[in-house]
């Protein structure tokens, strides 16, 4: 397929494109009438992953309803744990529980190399949604970024500040390292497949990236993620990887500087004037609206979606959230986001 009138495409080769091109971070889930009547039709969240035909279905819904310029295919970054080995499962409004692993010990237990063909329905998806999918639209892949899940491997669950996984990171440095080696070469493996299902780029998703101090940041996340996405180069050179590390904060200049990534992704407490500063002027980037701005609507989305607007009018830039969009927001304001970003 020629890539060249995708414009998410465009934007991850460095050209600027205007109105700049959009999709939403969880922009299949729970505010989609038509997403929750597929979810009660399935017992549990992972099934949901592990059925091809209804993530295909999923991942589409959006797209139909908002023609977003990329979709982004539904699945879940706890999926490599699982494939590892790790007990994971969904508990209605309490989000993911998993088995702990909390020393070199538990590692022995979950296999060394993924074991890819057990995540062959999220390949087979990809494969569907790669025909399925109207010829402008960018299909986008993802991972998550080893130290965050890390974080939730060691807690067993989402934590506030990652305490749990920050504290034996200082305690037991040997452990840690070898969790994120382990995630970096599934992350990889993974990544490298869902480049050959179809994915034509993919997002590393860093959610806990606020919480590492300096030292901490550069081994745990953004030393990994490298690694990432420089092998999954070598071996794809045409793959493109989108970096998000939220609470990226400082980070996110040295993120740049560093010249692995093809996008950067802002969260929505970073100012984004530093779109055209440093060395983040100089790679594309992405975000940033508040996603409560969104459930507010009304003049503070319209006033949120100018501030990008303005700041990227040269930029290599894609429209998005800060985060993921959430349950509570309304559908009409998803709609009045696309126009206003669309504006000439
Ligand atoms: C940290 C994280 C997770 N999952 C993900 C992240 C990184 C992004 C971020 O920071 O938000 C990534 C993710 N999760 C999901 C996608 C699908 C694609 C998309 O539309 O973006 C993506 C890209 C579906 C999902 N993943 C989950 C749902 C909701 C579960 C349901 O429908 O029952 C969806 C649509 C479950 C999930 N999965 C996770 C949590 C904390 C939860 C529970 C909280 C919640 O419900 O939002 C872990």
């Amino acid at each position: 397929m020629n890539t060249s009138q995708k414009k998410i495409m465009q934007v991850l080769n460095g050209q600027p494109v205007w109105p700049l091109p959009i999709w939403v971070m969880r922009q299949a889930g729970r505010y989609l009438p038509e997403y929750r009547q597929v979810r009660s039709s399935v017992s549990g969240f992972l099934e949901l992953c592990y059925t091809p035909k209804l993530a295909a279905e999923v991942t589409l819904q959006p797209i139909r309803r908002f023609g977003f310029d990329a979709a982004i295919l539904f699945s879940d970054i706890l999926v490599i744990p699982d494939a590892l080995g790790l007990k994971v499962s969904f508990v209605e409004n309490e989000g993911p529980k998993l088995d702990q692993v909390l020393s070199l010990k538990d590692l022995s237990k979950l296999e060394d190399e993924l074991p890819l063909n057990r995540l062959d329905p999220v390949f087979e998806t990809l494969d569907i949604l790669k025909t399925a999918l109207p010829s402008e639209t960018t299909l986008l892949g993802f991972c998550g970024a080893p130290w965050t899940v890390a974080s939730y491997m060691i807690a067993g669950k989402g934590t506030p500040d990652q305490a749990p996984a920050r504290i034996l990171a200082y305690q037991d440095p040997e452990f840690m390292d070898a969790l994120i080696d382990r995630l970096v070469r599934a992350s990889t493996a993974y990544l490298i497949r869902q480049i050959d299902a179809g994915a034509e780029a993919v997002q590393i998703f860093e959610s806990f990236g606020s919480a590492l101090p300096p030292a901490l940041f550069d081994r745990l996340s953004l030393k990994p993620i490298e690694r990432i996405v420089k092998k999954l180069k070598e071996e794809r050179p045409a793959a493109k990887a989108i970096v998000f590390v939220r609470g990226g904060g400082n980070n996110l200049e040295k993120i740049a500087a560093a010249g692995f990534a093809d996008a950067i992704a802002l969260d929505w407490g970073t100012n984004i004037a530093v779109i055209n500063q440093g060395s983040l002027s100089s790679v594309p980037t992405q975000g940033n609206l508040d996603p409560l701005a969104l459930v507010a609507g009304g003049s503070y989305l319209d006033d949120g979606v100018d501030v990008i607007r303005k700041a990227a009018r040269q930029k290599a830039h894609i429209f998005n959230l800060g985060h993921g969009i959430v349950p509570q927001t309304p559908i009409e304001h998803v709609e009045q986001l696309i126009k206003k970003v669309r504006e000439a």
